[in-house]
């Protein structure tokens, strides 16, 4: 089976997400397309058996680049098997306050782009400190304090549990 995989990545967690998956699914036999989104307009949907839609969240949304993708393809989307990896830093917590906002962003998308995933997993991104500007460091360091996690001030903090992704991917892709 050949199977595409297209992400959007603000800070790069979601690209190393991606390349995950798709080395992943290369080591257990399968034929893997992985594109940015950008690359992904015009992408010929038919070729492939199985899609694979990876984006993170940022101020309550997914990348609007993303969605347009998602939106243009929704029918050829939802004729093959297709998971979309919704990666978050409310993930990585228990909070049922943050969940609820996540199960909101993903309610949201679907309802935009008209695309409804066969298969959804929460994915626990990362504090990628080394990649923010002077404003976003500062709203990271606050939203850190606010969980409650202890973070250096240039210290990147990834919490993606790559077991467990592979274990999806591993589901996912039988
Ligand atoms: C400016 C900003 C806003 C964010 N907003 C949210 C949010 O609303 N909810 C959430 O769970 N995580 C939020 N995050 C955390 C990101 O989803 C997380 O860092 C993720 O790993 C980013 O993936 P990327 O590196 O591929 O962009 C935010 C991160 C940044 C930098």
């Amino acid at each position: 089976m050949k199977i595409l995989i297209v992400y959007a990545s603000t800070d790069g967690q979601t690209r190393k997400i991606a390349r995950f998956a798709a080395d992943h699914l290369v080591d257990r036999g399968q034929t893997v397309e992985l594109l940015p989104v950008a690359e992904a307009e015009g992408v010929d949907l038919a070729r492939f058996g199985a899609v694979i839609l990876a984006g993170s969240v940022h101020m309550g949304g997914f990348q609007a680049p993303l969605m347009a993708f998602a939106k243009e393809a929704a029918a050829r989307l939802s004729a093959v098997p297709s998971l979309f990896l919704a990666v978050s830093l409310s993930a990585a917590g228990q909070d049922a306050e943050d969940w609820a906002g996540l199960r909101a962003c993903v309610s949201a998308f679907q309802e935009t782009t008209g695309w409804v995933p066969g298969q959804v997993e929460h994915v626990a991104g990362a504090f990628r400190f080394s990649s923010y500007d002077m404003i976003r460091g500062w709203a990271m360091r606050w939203i850190a304090a606010q969980k409650h996690q202890q973070i250096a001030p240039h210290e990147d903090r990834e919490y993606t549990d790559w077991a467990a992704l592979a274990a999806v991917l591993d589901r996912f892709a039988v």
